[in-house]
């Protein structure tokens, strides 16, 4: 039988003492596009850095496709198939869109080496086709300094994709894009679900709404819930933890 894509199992991540992840357990299948929301402080950032390697367990164990992560370095966790996508754009500016696709995706043969060499033809209809997907096709040519905002996050999703990754952690793809470039950056996320096991951190719950099927609630370093987004929208927990504690009835209510 095939392991869960990720498993993690009675997770805390203590800095000086304080929980920042406190026996949180959790499960995705592959192919799942998983949404994880949380208020500030909720564990949201360390959930991804104990994922990727960055931050390593004080307790617990994150097995990725059955395998425990614990005695690997960052980039060993990355050639596994882990690919994380920050919240800031990393392109290179004066790099076209398509050059910045074929490094990513040539990573281990050098920078000189890939701009310097045609790809082969297998790899260049990838990388083309790769471009469409990202709705970059207009200005595959472009210096990626040229490009808005929203099309810098497109391109490095792509670029995240481009390294074949099996599990994409995607952080606050929105933050700072305009209506339409969120819409559009949600049907990405969905045409990439197709074929990658995704996680997506989000606080714009409009768009959480365009993408999630199954939403995870963390708060205070665990898991407080998790269901369809109605589910979650409408759990008086994920109320309480987002708005504050119901307010008390009036006493003269309370009076019969
Ligand atoms: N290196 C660190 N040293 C000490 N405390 C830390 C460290 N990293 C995170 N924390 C604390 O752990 C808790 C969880 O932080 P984390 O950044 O994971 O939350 P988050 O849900 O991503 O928050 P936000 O939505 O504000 O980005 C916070 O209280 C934070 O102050």
């Amino acid at each position: 039988m095939t392991p869960p894509i990720l498993e993690i199992e009675d997770l805390t991540v203590s800095f000086d003492g304080f929980n920042a992840l406190n026996h949180l357990s959790f499960q995705m299948e592959t192919g799942e596009l998983r949404v994880i929301i949380g208020p500030n402080g909720a564990g949201k950032t360390t959930f991804l850095d104990v994922i990727t390697g960055k931050v390593k367990p004080t307790q617990g164990r994150v097995l990725f496709k059955g395998r425990n992560l614990r005695r690997y370095s960052e980039d060993q966790i990355a050639r596994f198939g882990i690919g994380r996508k920050f919240q800031t754009p990393r392109v290179y500016l004066n790099l076209t869109v398509r050059e910045n696709l074929e490094l990513a995706g040539a990573r281990q043969k050098g920078v000189l080496s890939t701009l310097l060499h045609p790809l082969p033809k297998p790899d260049r209809e990838r990388i083309q086709a790769l471009i469409e997907t990202i709705g970059l096709r207009p200005k595959a040519n472009f210096p990626a300094g040229l490009l808005s905002h929203g099309e810098k996050q497109w391109l490095e999703i792509g670029m995240l994709v481009a390294q074949s990754p099996d599990l994409l952690l995607v952080d606050e793809p929105v933050a700072g894009l305009t209506d339409e470039e969120t819409r559009l950056t949600g049907e990405l996320l969905v045409a990439l679900a197709e074929s990658h096991s995704i996680i997506v951190i989000e606080h714009d719950m409009e768009f959480v709404r365009q993408i999630a099927r199954t939403v995870t609630v963390l708060h205070e370093g665990s898991v407080l819930c998790e269901g369809s987004i109605e589910d979650v929208q409408n759990d008086p927990r994920v109320i309480e933890v987002y708005l504050g504690a119901p307010l008390e009835e009036p006493t003269s209510q309370k009076q019969p």
